[in-house]
């Protein structure tokens, strides 16, 4: 009780419109309890053309096949809908990764693994969602392609465009990309996709059932 009036004064304390935090009796751990494994973050950062959607979508099946309750937020995707309205200047995309990061954050209360797919190119935006999740459920992972792997392999031709002049602020090329400096899993991107797999797969799942 003395916990619940805290957390209330706590979070009207950063709240500027005088709405309440109202708090629900099922909660994550009640949801997960229920799907009977941890809900997390998975969050692949890396290039154009690095290999995050491709390995995350087959890392999705493979806990798929083993039960685990997942989603898949994919840049592509989402900027056909939640994030249509958004470009890829700088601010654009900073936005872009906090409406991705938030909703993943919904996601992981209602107990699912959530696998996130985004340039998301700033080190203090992926930051940012790590800070606002609890400990242990947000998993940095860099798939860390040479930039000319990434133009060799050009899957919808975009970096054709790049060179034509088409195409401005790509990213590792007229727009920065941030390394991470720490990424709680490290790909190479220049493996093969089951050597990757491998790797990824038996990390993850120690996690996903710890
Ligand atoms: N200028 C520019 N720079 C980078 N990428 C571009 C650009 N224009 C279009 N695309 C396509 O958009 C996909 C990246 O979208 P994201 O939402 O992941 O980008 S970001 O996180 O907001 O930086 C990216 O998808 P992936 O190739 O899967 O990374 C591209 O298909
Ligand atoms: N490790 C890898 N080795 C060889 N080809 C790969 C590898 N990972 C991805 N690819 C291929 O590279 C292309 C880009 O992969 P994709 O997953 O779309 O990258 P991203 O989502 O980072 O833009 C696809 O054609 C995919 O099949």
């Amino acid at each position: 009780m003395l916990f619940h009036y805290y957390m209330i004064k706590h979070i009207n304390k950063y709240n500027d419109k005088n709405v309440m935090w109202h708090f629900y009796r099922i909660n994550r751990e009640d949801r997960e309890r229920l799907h009977q494994h941890r809900s997390m973050i998975l969050w692949f950062t890396g290039l154009s053309g690095s290999g995050k959607s491709t390995l995350a979508s087959i890392l999705e099946e493979k806990l798929y096949c083993r039960g685990v309750s997942t989603y898949s937020l994919d840049g592509d995707n989402i900027r056909h809908g939640l994030c249509k309205d958004l470009s890829f200047n700088s601010n654009d995309r900073s936005e872009n990764i906090r409406r991705v990061g938030e909703v993943a954050r919904l996601m992981v209360d209602a107990g699912l693994v959530v696998l996130v797919a985004l340039i998301s190119p700033y080190r203090i935006d992926r930051q940012i969602i790590r800070d606002m999740c609890i400990k242990d459920s947000f998993l940095e992972i860099f798939v860390d392609t040479p930039m000319l792997i990434c133009k060799q392999r050009d899957p919808k031709g975009l970096y054709h465009q790049v060179d034509c002049k088409k195409i401005k602020n790509f990213t590792g090329i007229d727009s920065i990309y941030e390394r991470p400096k720490q990424p709680d899993i490290y790909l190479d991107g220049r493996k093969t996709i089951s050597e990757l797999m491998n790797q990824l797969l038996d990390l993850v799942l120690v996690k996903i059932f710890k």
